[in-house]
């Protein structure tokens, strides 16, 4: 479904003493991966730790200098400022209709606008009331669930969130992340996570993989977290008292 084989990438490196130094700052190294049809991959790791750039290589926003990236289906993504993701001008339906549109324009097709944004606000628990408002007047939770509508509306076979819910309070992650887990069983989508909270990778994911300075340090079935060898892992799983 998806697969990174060998990937590396390298930023120019600020604060060089030359005006023009080509120091470059090495941030993945060597990442070799791969995703699985319908499963939820977790990435995680502190910040700075390249995850971000990681999910940028994976929806071809970002060109690696070397390495091979595969990725079979359509993907969507959902950032983690779901605050300036939405356009602050633009009602509900039309954050939601940019996606509509695309997909009309892309199956040259002609679709019924005001039902599917009626069925799509209604798959992530928002009434039809929701349409005329703007960002604004939303709370982050139901923000992040018309950012949701507008993904699934491009009818991906694969999302990508990048700490899609970390802003949002513990309580309405856990309801963001079980609407998330309704949608994926309903649509048979994949999903990759990336995420620096170790607990709503246990709650949400199926598999997770560790990264550290660039490099993936250790990838285990989240049944099998307690048998991670790695000692970056092991910390990462030690400062967390409650797994589930
Ligand atoms: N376009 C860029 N130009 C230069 N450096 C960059 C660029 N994008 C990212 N970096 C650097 O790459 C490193 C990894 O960044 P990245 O955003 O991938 O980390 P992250 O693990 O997602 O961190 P966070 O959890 O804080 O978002 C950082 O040191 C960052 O400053």
């Amino acid at each position: 479904m998806i697969r990174l084989n060998n990937v590396g990438v390298s930023f120019r490196k600020e604060n060089q003493k030359k005006i023009f130094g080509k120091e470059r700052q090495q941030i993945l190294v060597d990442v070799s991966m791969h995703v699985k049809e319908k499963e939820c991959l977790g990435i995680l790791g502190e910040s700075g730790s390249g995850k971000s750039t990681m999910g940028r290589v994976i929806c071809g926003l970002l060109k690696p200098d070397c390495g091979k990236v595969e990725v079979e289906k359509p993907i969507s993504i959902v950032f983690q400022d779901y605050t300036t993701s939405a356009n602050p001008r633009f009602t509900v339906k039309q954050i939601i209709s940019e996606s509509l549109i695309v997909r009309e324009r892309r199956e040259s097709i002609r679709l019924d606008r005001e039902k599917e944004i009626r069925k799509l606000l209604e798959l992530v628990g928002l009434s039809e009331e929701f349409s005329l408002r703007y960002p604004h007047e939303l709370s982050g939770g139901q923000l992040q669930r018309v950012c949701i509508a507008r993904a699934v509306a491009l009818q991906p076979k694969i999302i990508l969130f990048d700490e899609s819910i970390s802003s949002l309070d513990a309580y309405t992650q856990v309801q963001i992340m079980d609407l998330l887990k309704e949608i994926r069983k309903k649509y048979g989508l994949t999903y990759v996570f990336i995420t620096h909270d170790l607990s709503s990778v246990t709650y949400f994911c199926d598999r997770v993989l560790f990264l550290y300075q660039g490099q993936i340090v250790e990838t285990c079935e989240i049944a099998e977290l307690g048998k991670v060898k790695d000692e970056y892992a092991k910390k990462l799983l030690n400062s967390v008292v409650n797994l589930r």
